[in-house]
């Protein structure tokens, strides 16, 4: 279980990224986080992981106060913390494997990683991940000869071969076509459910949110104006989290892509 507790963050510049934002996520729990843009949903990822430090207030995962350790415990405690990425962070030139079990660097000592030697356990549990991606037959492929799904489904095995016990997903889908977008949401939730493993989806994509999550919640302006089921997220709600013109053009440009992915799929049906 991940618990948010009072937590605050001022930069340096005075804005107040974060204020006294609260919240748990059990075990098994996806979470679409929204919010326009400046709401603070990158400052409070990076602050549950340390990327920033935190103004005041405590993150913990499970027991582990992950505020109050120092250097080489925080170290440890970000192994137990998976990242997903929307530009993917994959080594280019490395094949899909060894990306995978680049998930395992902060386990293996340093020879061994230096050597990219790992453990045979590491190996074989890299090649369950991969095919449960569905990623098996591209195991020895570069990741840049992979489209941009595949290599998404990538850094999920990758924050998936470090064991973690909750996933920070930063915009998975924002370089992807709608589709793909739909099956990567799928896949993650799905894994989630299987591990128990909590996580927290920095999404912009409200509709795809909804679909997918089993909570939202809605930051604006460093406070969380709603935290709920994606049900409970009408336009009064909406209206709340992105201000009444934001929330407009938002609907607009979506229903316009619904519209087009349905015109693209009738062409597509008429031609066969
Ligand atoms: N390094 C920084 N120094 C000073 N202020 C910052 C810094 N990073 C973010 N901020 C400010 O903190 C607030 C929250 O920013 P943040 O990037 O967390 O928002 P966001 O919701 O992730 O936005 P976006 O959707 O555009 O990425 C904004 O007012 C931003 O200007």
């Amino acid at each position: 279980m991940l618990t948010v507790d009072a937590l605050t963050k001022t930069y340096k510049t005075g804005d107040k990224a974060l204020k006294a934002v609260a919240f748990t996520v059990p075990k098994g729990q996806v979470v679409g986080l929204i919010g326009p843009s400046g709401a603070g949903k990158s400052t409070l990822i990076r602050c549950i992981n340390r990327l920033v430090e935190p103004t005041s207030g405590r993150v913990l995962l499970n027991d582990l106060d992950i505020t109050a350790l120092p250097g080489s415990g925080l170290r440890r405690a970000r192994r137990r913390i998976g990242m997903i990425f929307q530009e993917y962070a994959l080594v280019e030139r490395l094949t899909v494997m060894e990306n995978v079990l680049s998930g395992r660097l902060g386990y293996v000592g340093f020879w061994s990683s230096f050597l990219r030697r790992f453990p045979a356990e590491d190996i074989e549990s890299a090649f369950r991940l991969l095919d449960r991606v569905g990623l098996m037959e591209h195991a020895d492929k570069r990741a840049d000869a992979l489209s941009g799904g595949q290599r998404q489904r990538v850094g999920i095995a990758r924050a998936l071969a470090q064991d973690p016990e909750l996933l920070l997903i930063d915009e998975p889908t924002a370089s992807l076509d709608p589709k793909t977008s739909r099956q990567i949401m799928r896949l993650i939730v799905e894994i989630c459910d299987e591990r128990g493993l909590p996580a927290i989806i920095n999404i912009h994509d409200v509709l795809l949110a909804q679909q997918f999550t089993q909570r939202i919640i809605g930051l604006r302006a460093g406070e969380v104006v709603f935290d709920g089921p994606p049900a409970a997220l009408d336009e009064d709600v909406l209206t709340r989290i992105y201000g009444e013109e934001d929330w407009t053009a938002m609907r607009r440009s979506a229903e316009e892509d619904v519209a087009a992915e349905r015109d693209a799929a009738e062409r597509m049906a008429g031609m066969v």
